[in-house]
């Protein structure tokens, strides 16, 4: 892929990924920019790869070609150290919350605070319930375990998990599934609220309409083992790609750009 806005800083590289599991190639040659700053939506049918780009990137599957780089590391060949330092600059939040469950929300908040960072106790918990009112739970969520939590609180607190290093970039997996038309909304505020506020950079695997049109900058359409088109949403009706045109131009579509519009 060419890099058309050089002046851009892109804070995730990623060039000539392959990803295969036994004779089923997932991603082939797929390359993506991810600027700093931007809320970026990765888009696709179900099974095109999505989870599994998240996953990579982060560190949790191997690929068995390409380059990554994370803030100028390249986290695939970086020693353990040097590649330690760049995951703590990074959040993920995943669609389940994937809290540790005997842990409260304020212990599992501190979690990534205990392996990464030399603090007091009494400092971390400090700075783990300002996470959790950053996200907007309220502080009787502290002592509670993540069983004990609505599911729509539980995102909430899987995102304070992950901002709990003041990461530049977080990972949100499907962070609005499952979640009502309302809650999801909130979900969305908030992240946008966070990213005009914090600076982060936010890359958000979904299938929300709703997301992209209000918070996401670009959007990424995985198909055909890569990354087929990326560009603000309103370029996606132009792309002439089956997929796109049926998700993009359809009645889900049309409502939720309406809505999107309002809500600017
Ligand atoms: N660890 C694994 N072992 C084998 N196959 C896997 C593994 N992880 C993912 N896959 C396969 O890779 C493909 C892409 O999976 P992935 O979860 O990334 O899809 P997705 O685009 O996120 O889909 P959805 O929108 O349905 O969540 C699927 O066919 C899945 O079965």
């Amino acid at each position: 892929m060419k890099d058309d806005t050089p002046q851009r800083d892109a804070i995730i590289k990623v060039r000539g990924l392959r990803n295969q599991f036994g004779p089923q190639v997932v991603h082939d040659n797929l390359d993506l920019n991810v600027w700093r700053g931007e809320v970026l939506g990765i888009v696709g049918g179900s099974g095109t790869g999505k989870s599994v780009l998240l996953r990579t990137i982060v560190g949790l599957n191997k690929p068995a070609a390409g380059t990554i780089e994370v803030l100028g590391t390249n986290v695939l060949t970086a020693p353990e150290e040097e590649r330690r330092k760049v995951e703590t600059r990074w959040g993920v939040a995943f669609q389940d919350g994937a809290l540790f469950s005997s842990l409260t929300v304020l212990q599992n908040v501190m979690a990534p605070m205990r392996e990464h960072l030399k603090l007091s106790t009494n400092l971390m918990k400090e700075l783990g319930a300002l996470k959790i009112s950053l996200v907007g739970l309220p502080q009787l969520a502290c002592d509670k375990l993540p069983s004990e939590l609505s599911g729509g609180m539980r995102k909430r607190a899987a995102l304070a998990r992950a901002l709990a290093l003041d990461p530049q970039i977080v990972f949100l997996d499907e962070p609005t599934a499952g979640l009502d038309p309302v809650g999801a909304a909130a979900y969305d505020d908030l992240i946008g609220e966070l990213q005009r506020s914090l600076g982060i950079t936010v890359f958000m695997v979904t299938h929300d309409l709703d997301s992209l049109y209000a918070i996401c900058d670009r959007i990424a359409v995985l198909a055909e083992k890569r990354v087929l088109v990326e560009g603000p949403i309103e370029t996606m009706t132009d792309v002439d790609h089956p997929w796109v045109q049926e998700y993009f131009t359809g009645p889900r579509a049309r409502a939720a750009q309406v809505k999107g519009i309002g809500g600017a």
